[in-house]
């Protein structure tokens, strides 16, 4: 057996701040006790590193096969709604120097529009994570899928320049698959919630990228 000791994520060198940060996680439904467990093993480390609730954004998809596409289709609705938010804060801008050019004059003074009361963030976002449980079955199903999810989900990461965390569990057996949600239930006892190190991930690409995209190293 191999030493326990020796296997797994060891702390990020640096603390990083996820307080300004939009997350999204899309989950598959399948092997929903297994998922249900890492998505929130996830969400719990994100919040733990400072990431806000309401720039979590849960999306869910059938089975595993599913993520990439909306992987994909998440990461450019991200970017559709950073830009169409944009107008209106021209908008706002617009009604402000209208307030100050208007202060002299007898005009009635138009209102600055309502940012709508939601401090949820409209930004692209920092970074995706994708999850999934496969579990080996009697046929090649969860061969194919397993090798078009991982180089589905590495290759959208690499054509968005958004970093993709690859949260898929690929278990030989539903024992397997439990010990890795951290609902283990055998001699190995409950075993490590893998969700948690994805979210670790997220915030630690995300703020990496931050500053790659700036030129900054
Ligand atoms: N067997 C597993 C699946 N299979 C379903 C596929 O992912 C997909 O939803 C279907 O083929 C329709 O396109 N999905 C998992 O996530 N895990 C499995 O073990
Ligand atoms: C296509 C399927 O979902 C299913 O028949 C695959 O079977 P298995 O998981 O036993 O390989």
């Amino acid at each position: 057996m191999s030493d326990p000791t020796i296997k797994g994520l060891p702390p990020p060198p640096v603390k990083y701040d996820g307080s300004d940060f939009r997350i999204a996680i899309v989950h598959a439904r399948w092997n929903d006790a297994i998922i249900k467990a890492l998505v929130q093993g996830t969400i719990n480390k994100l919040k733990e590193q400072g990431v806000k609730q309401e720039n979590i954004v849960v999306k869910s998809v059938p089975g595993s096969f599913e993520l990439p596409f909306a992987t994909k289709q998440l990461i450019e609705a991200g970017k559709v709604q950073s830009s169409n938010a944009a107008p209106s804060m021209i908008a706002s801008t617009t009604n402000l120097l209208s307030l100050i050019d208007n202060s002299s004059s007898s005009q009635s003074t138009p209102k600055p529009s309502s940012s709508g009361g939601s401090s949820a963030s409209t930004a692209p976002f920092d970074a995706v994570v994708s999850i999934g449980c496969l579990i080996k079955g009697s046929t090649m199903h969860f061969e194919y899928i397993c090798d078009a999810v991982s180089h589905g989900l590495m290759k959208i990461q690499l054509d968005t320049g958004t970093p993709v965390i690859f949260g898929v569990l690929t278990a030989l057996t539903d024992d397997q698959a439990l010990e890795r949600a951290g609902l283990g239930r055998g001699e190995k006892g409950k075993g490590h919630n893998h969700g948690e190190d994805w979210g670790l991930a997220a915030v630690e690409l995300a703020a990496q990228n931050r500053d790659w995209v700036k030129g900054v190293l």
